[in-house]
């Protein structure tokens, strides 16, 4: 979460005091005196908490409260009142408010709120830059529209590209947002484990099943799963979640009981799935129930106006995590995080600025602390081998006149190995 305030008040020299006080603990300001402009503010604000005044000239706080809960924006909100407005206080508290802060404003009591709330912030909510690019904006929109729906919802993206980020996004906007947001990878789920992982299992089920296990389903009961790289998963495990979407029950691995499911779920794949129905290793039937809607998250090389932001946000970032105090980056440094290729995308981006951030000397980052040309060699080199790697396994296909079970004979690899390399590299052959 952001450490930023939104503070709404319509006399400016407290706005201006407040501002002071906070600014010089930490924590970022923004402020504005009317109520139309807050309401402006806060369908995009990437603030932390808001801090509001009760009587605006052209509204009030508790208003502006109702509207959040209407459109589902949840930042905390306190309330600043004077001593006559004590009702409204009440109100604003009964709607939702996390606290009121009497006025004239303590400074120390506005601190301990402020911190109190700041921590309170679930464990693991990562702080996100928000993003100007009219691309990704686009993909916020479509994130928004559809969290009031209960719609499932088909994040499709590269790598780093932050398609968990829109998951996210999804499911705070959406009356789940208090219920646990559940992500799973499902790249990383070891294939004979991943129905015990996601459905729970009974005792003795299997071999090692010495007890009863709730799954991720279970954990994820009133909010939502998000199920990241989804091609990942085995067909049979598949069918399992297909019925989950479709009856929105599930039986526990080796169980005879079945369980209700109310759970939202988001997935998200790299992978071309269509790809993967053709080739029969993806269900069509669950790919529309998975396909509901569809948001199509941007590469960072198409977003380019978001680098340079980006790149100061995780600089100032870094600087906090580390103890550093570089003040920004040269103007060369500047050109080559513009004209890099950033196939990692923002995960690409993120890692490089924190190793610059931890290797500057000076205080101004300069290309060399960068080191984009190591990871760009990274890349080729990568790049190189995944070539000549297509190339042996199309030539042993050939070879194989299109057995896959030779051609892996061949290579000297396991077949499931040749599958899963085929996918990587797209490589399509007759059934
Ligand atoms: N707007 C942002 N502000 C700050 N950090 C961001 C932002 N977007 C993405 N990141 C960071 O970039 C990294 C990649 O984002 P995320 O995990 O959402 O991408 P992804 O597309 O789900 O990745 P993968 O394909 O590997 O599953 C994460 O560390 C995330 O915290």
């Amino acid at each position: 979460m952001n450490n930023k305030i939104l503070i709404i008040e319509d006399n400016p020299v407290l706005s201006r005091v407040l501002c002071n006080w906070l600014e010089r603990k930490g924590w970022q300001t923004e402020q504005t005196t009317s109520a139309i402009q807050a309401r402006r503010m806060l369908a995009s604000t990437d603030a932390g908490v808001i801090l509001s005044d009760i009587r605006l000239p052209d509204g009030d706080g508790v208003e502006i409260l109702e509207w959040m809960n209407r459109e589902q924006i949840r930042i905390p909100f306190v309330v600043m009142t004077e001593y006559a407005e004590v009702g409204s206080a009440v109100r604003a508290m009964k709607l939702g408010a996390k606290d009121y802060l009497p006025k004239p404003v303590v400074p120390e009591k506005l601190y301990a709120i402020l911190n109190g709330l700041f921590q309170q912030q679930p464990q693991g909510q990562k702080t996100i830059f928000h993003r100007e690019s009219k691309r990704m904006k686009e993909a916020e929109r479509q994130a928004k529209l559809v969290a009031a729906t209960d719609l499932s919802v088909l994040v499709r993206g590269e790598n780093g590209t932050g398609k968990e980020y829109i998951a996210h996004l999804i499911h705070s906007l959406s009356r789940r947002a208090e219920q646990p947001f559940v992500p799973v990878d499902c790249g990383a789920l070891p294939k004979e484990l991943a129905a015990s992982e996601l459905f729970g299992h009974v005792r003795g089920a299997f071999t090692g099943a010495t007890d009863h296990k709730t799954g991720l389903l279970n954990e994820a009961e009133g909010g939502t799963l998000f199920l990241d790289e989804i091609g990942n998963l085995s067909y049979e495990v598949q069918a399992l979640l297909l019925r989950v979407l479709q009856e929105r029950r599930y039986r526990q691995v080796g169980g005879r009981r079945e369980t209700a499911a109310d759970v939202r779920i988001i997935a998200a794949t790299n992978e071309n799935l269509e790809h993967a129905i053709q080739e029969g290793r993806f269900r069509e039937d669950l790919y529309h129930r998975l396909n509901e809607f569809t948001i199509p998250v941007p590469t960072l090389a198409e977003c380019r106006e978001d680098i340079l932001p980006l790149a100061e946000f995780f600089r100032e970032r870094d600087n906090l995590r580390f103890g550093k105090e570089t003040t920004g980056f040269d103007a060369e440094a500047c050109k080559a995080l513009q004209n890099h290729h950033w196939t990692g995308n923002v995960r690409e981006l993120k890692n490089c600025i924190q190793q610059a951030v931890l290797l500057a000397e000076g205080d101004t980052i300069g290309v060399r602390d960068l080191n984009l040309q190591a990871s760009e060699k990274a890349c080729s080199f990568a790049l190189k081998a995944e070539n000549e790697e297509r190339k042996r396994i199309m030539k042993a296909l050939e070879a194989a006149g299109n057995n896959k079970a030779l051609a892996a004979v061949l290579l000297q690899i396991s077949r499931p190995t040749l599958y899963e390399k085929m996918k990587k590299y797209g490589i399509e052959t007759e059934k």
